[in-house]
């Protein structure tokens, strides 16, 4: 260990009651240094840099921060030293513009209106300076993912920071996203500051990181530098055991078309055209994918085939039936699973115990309900059966689904989705957000589901997830599907052109 280094976090215990989150946690990052963070879901990651940047208090242990004990209460505190973090979920407030959310709680609103001017021109110098591409008067709510998490960055070192923690800050962001806030990452660091990148994708770690520091059951259990290490080694620290990169899986037996969509057309949320003249078909025992870069119409192809927004035309057929313009909750009830893209805003309900969350769509049901009454029994032995089968890391099937890690609370909604006994299961960016040992064991399940004859559209901004699992691969590109290609990693440069509009030799017109 070094003598003085510019973070020592020393033997921090924290527990929630009798939960224990932090279970003597050791870890030093040296100034300068960008600083990997690597663990399963629930590891405790999330917990440590919420005490290192005041938003949890720990119950024991010490801070050594640039050579000083730090003891601090509160987030704002954390700023006053010069630390700043990106949570995983973006707390910026929608409807207002980039210089307003920099501002808010900063002052008296009658001086801030007369500083705005200072504000716009220091937020427009900062975004130069890193290629940052942020515009102070822009309103968050018209921005992509990828622009709200370079506002959220921008905030931080607006703020001013030395120590910058990004916590899995890749998980929403396309591949050229990602490459760019690793570039940025980088710049960071050449600029004199640190950084603390939490990530579950070990191909960016191994690309951006000086050390790696990998957790297990709430501690810290090895640190190295990533020139000593490998993938491989890494995905054994983290979980235990060695983890499948390839999953082996025979070949697909296609039976009779479960999901059919014929010239669906509709439009986004502002009007515009979303989707053009869609078709496909998934049949019974097939995974078939669908790529594109993200915002190219995957979202709302996700949504209008689950009745959640109202087409302009075309035909969708579940078994051979038609449910076009079916209400959501009827076509759920035609064995139909829907394991959806932003788990908070559609697969849970934050404040509902786990047990709650378990049987959200069946809850008047049986075995769920019996003449008017919840059956609380059934319920939790459910619910205790998919915690275990999934291993959801939770103190019991009573707990707030709130106070589950993000990836925890991923894999209720897939459990729970696929113990519907679907027929057809639409999911779209399933593993987000989850560590790789539980990838392999839910790429697993999906092709279980796949061979017990289930139809399953797997819509994803991931490649290797669409490649490790797919039977043929779909790829949209501005609201079209522009072609089919077997999912076969040999075809992987054809994918990647025809995500960029290039087709056989020419580039897709802009309809
Ligand atoms: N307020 C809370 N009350 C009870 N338990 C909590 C609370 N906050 C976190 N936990 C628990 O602490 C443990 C560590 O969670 P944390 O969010 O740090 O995990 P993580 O390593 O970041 O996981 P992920 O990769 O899924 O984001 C989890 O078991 C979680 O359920």
């Amino acid at each position: 260990m070094s003598e003085r280094p510019f973070l020592r976090m020393d033997n921090i215990h924290k527990s929630f009651g009798e939960i224990i989150v932090s279970a003597g946690v050791t870890l030093e990052v040296e100034e300068g240094e960008i600083h990997s963070l690597l663990g399963e879901n629930g590891a405790g990651k999330s917990v440590l840099m919420s005490i290192l940047c005041g938003i949890l208090s720990p119950n024991s242990g010490q801070i050594i921060y640039k050579g000083r004990p730090l003891n601090i209460g509160s987030p704002r505190e954390a700023i006053r030293h010069r630390i700043g973090m990106v949570h995983q979920h973006f707390m910026l407030v929608p409807n207002l513009t980039v210089a307003e959310n920099y501002v808010l709680g900063q002052g008296s609103p009658l001086r801030l209106i007369h500083d705005m001017e200072k504000v716009h021109a220091r937020i427009r110098e900062l975004s130069d300076r890193y290629g940052l591409g942020v515009r102070p008067d822009a309103v968050i709510e018209d921005l992509s993912v990828g622009e709200q998490q370079r506002v959220e960055i921008l905030k931080v070192l607006y703020h001013g920071t030395d120590l910058l923690i990004l916590d899995e800050p890749t998980a929403v962001l396309t591949p050229q996203e990602t490459d760019r806030l690793l570039d940025l990452m980088r710049g960071l660091v050449k600029d004199g500051k640190t950084v603390i990148f939490i990530s579950h994708k070990l191909d960016e770690v191994m690309r951006v990181s000086d050390r790696i520091s990998v957790m297990r059951d709430c501690r810290v259990v090895h640190t190295t530098r990533v020139a000593d290490t490998d993938p491989r080694e890494l995905a054994r620290l983290m979980v235990g055991r060695d983890v499948l990169m390839e999953l082996p899986r025979a070949p697909a037996d296609p039976g009779d078309v479960v999901l059919s969509v014929e010239g669906l057309s509709c439009r986004n949320d502002l009007g515009l055209p979303a989707l053009r003249d869609i078709g496909l078909q998934v049949r019974r025992g097939e995974i078939v994918g669908v790529a594109g870069v993200s915002g190219n119409g995957q979202t709302e192809l996700a949504l209008a085939i689950a009745g959640l927004l109202p087409i302009d035309s075309g035909r969708l057929a579940l078994n051979g039936r038609d449910i076009t313009g079916l209400s959501p909750a009827e076509i759920n009830a035609r064995a139909f699973a829907h394991i959806p893209e932003d788990r908070h805003k559609m697969g849970i309900l934050m404040p509902l115990s786990l047990a709650e969350n378990a049987i959200l769509e069946r809850y008047d049901q049986p075995p769920f309900a019996a003449r008017g009454m919840l059956q609380r029994r059934r319920i939790a032995a459910h619910t205790r059966d998919l915690i275990a089968r999934f291993r959801i890391k939770t103190p019991d099937e009573e707990e707030r689904i709130a106070n589950l890690s993000g990836g925890n609370q991923q894999k209720l909604v897939v459990a729970r989705e696929l113990a519907r006994d679907p027929d057809f299961i639409l999911v779209s960016q399933l593993t987000r957000g989850i560590d790789i040992g539980a990838i392999e064991f839910i790429l697993q399940e999906m092709l279980k589901q796949r061979d017990a004859g289930r139809a399953i559209l797997l819509i994803s901004t991931e490649l290797e997830e669409l490649f490790a699992i797919c039977d043929r691969i779909l790829v949209m590109f501005h609201g079209q599907i522009l072609g089919e290609v077997p999912a076969d990693r040999s075809r992987l440069e054809e994918v990647g052109l025809l995500m960029a509009g290039q087709k056989a030799g020419h580039v897709a017109q802009e309809a």
